[in-house]
């Protein structure tokens, strides 16, 4: 798949934007703060909804003016598809896709597929089990629209349980509905623990080829699903359900002085281990880094296997963070994806046609095509 065209208008620093892309590589250059990411985060949020930046739509529009809009045409699976979103400051934004209104924006999540890859994403291992957490979230709700659907509902009720429970701290006779909420949470979670130990065996096997490759064969990568409830990764739905059940239960005198559920898959994480080791505390910031970058590419790879289709790769000021074999097996790995640059110095690539190739210049929201 590929974004033939962006239009902006009035969205962060852009007041009028309207922009063709190459099917495959794209460079966008320019200084500090003059626009890249912000077009970056553009057509991530025509893919996902909402921007990995913030929470606050109005922060989308520009400062001196009301509303925003997104207008992003592309070709998947040979059909051509036209997103638009429009932003009005103190009003939810509104998503059509081919000119039909979507009754919920989450529904957009799957007509575009994008991996983003930013600087932030190299310090995925070495950051705490909340970043790993976004990760698969966002991962599989790209492959499988049910899992954003159950996280969504599992949140609300977490939300409700962990309510009744500082109410319990008062008085626990008013607890009596908690078994309403262990129920479906227990049920909810176990469906997202299943989904997530099935993605990540997929991913283990994807990100060790990706990662032997640019270790020359010299590691081996592995991920292992770490629950907070202490399951067996080979347990069925049923099985892991009975035991958060349990878990809850056995866990509710501590779970009500804390005011919090203290167990569930909202406190899981992943362990990635390199040659059976633990990466996190053991591995140096370069085999850390190294292990991100096989993790990101296998999500890649992932979504190519799922949807059929590559996905635009969009990688903001990443290159820069890269040593030269790092950063030379990036950009040969995925010559015939779409992929989107930003930097703030020109780039050389070995082996690429001049038509297959844009150069962009950004220069405070305005952008110029190099001829
Ligand atoms: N809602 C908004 N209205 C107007 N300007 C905004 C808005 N949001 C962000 N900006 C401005 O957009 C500018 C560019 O931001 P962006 O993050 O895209 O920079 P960048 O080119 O990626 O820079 P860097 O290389 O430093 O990452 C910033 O100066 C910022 O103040």
């Amino acid at each position: 798949m590929h974004v033939k065209r962006i239009r902006l208008i009035n969205f962060r620093n852009y007041h009028t934007l309207d922009i063709t892309l190459n099917n495959k590589l794209n460079l966008f250059l320019g200084n500090n703060a003059q626009g890249k990411t912000n077009l970056l985060e553009s057509i991530y949020i025509a893919s996902a909804g909402k921007s990995y930046r913030t929470n606050r739509d109005k922060e989308l529009i520009n400062l001196n003016e009301e509303q925003a809009y997104i207008g992003l045409e592309l070709e998947k699976n040979n059909i051509n598809k036209m997103i638009e979103i429009k932003f009005e400051k103190n009003k939810p934004k509104r998503v059509k896709v081919n000119s039909v209104e979507l009754d919920k924006v989450s529904d957009i999540i799957g007509v575009l597929n994008v991996v983003i890859f930013s600087p932030e994403d190299l310090k995925l291992v070495k950051e705490g089990p909340s970043q790993r957490r976004d990760f698969l979230n966002n991962e599989i709700s790209q492959i499988k629209p049910k899992y954003r659907y159950n996280i969504n509902r599992y949140k609300k009720i977490l939300i409700q349980r962990n309510n009744l429970l500082k109410i319990m701290q008062n008085d626990r006779k008013k607890g009596k509905i908690i078994e309403v909420w262990n129920e479906q949470l227990a049920d909810l979670g176990s469906q997202i623990i299943i989904s997530r130990i099935g993605f990540l065996e997929n991913m283990s096997i994807i990100s060790n080829n990706i990662h032997k490759k640019i270790t020359g064969d010299l590691e081996n990568l592995s991920l292992r699903y770490m629950s907070s409830l202490n399951i067996d990764n080979s347990w069925n739905k049923q099985e892991i359900k009975q035991k958060f059940l349990n878990e809850l239960e056995k866990n509710l005198d501590k779970d009500i002085e804390r005011g919090t559920t203290t167990i569930g898959p909202h406190r899981d994480d992943i362990k990635i281990l390199i040659d059976g080791v633990d990466c996190r505390v053991f591995g140096s910031q370069g085999q850390q880094r190294t292990a991100a970058l096989s993790l990101k590419l296998a999500e890649v790879q992932l979504i190519k296997n799922e949807v059929g289709e590559y996905p635009v790769l969009l990688l903001d000021d990443v290159l820069s963070e890269l040593d030269y074999n790092r950063r030379s097996f990036l950009l040969s790995a995925f010559k015939n994806i779409q992929t989107i640059i930003t930097s703030t110095d020109d780039i050389e690539f070995k082996g690429i046609t001049k038509n297959e190739k844009s150069t962009f210049y950004i220069n405070k929201g305005k952008v110029k095509l190099k001829k």
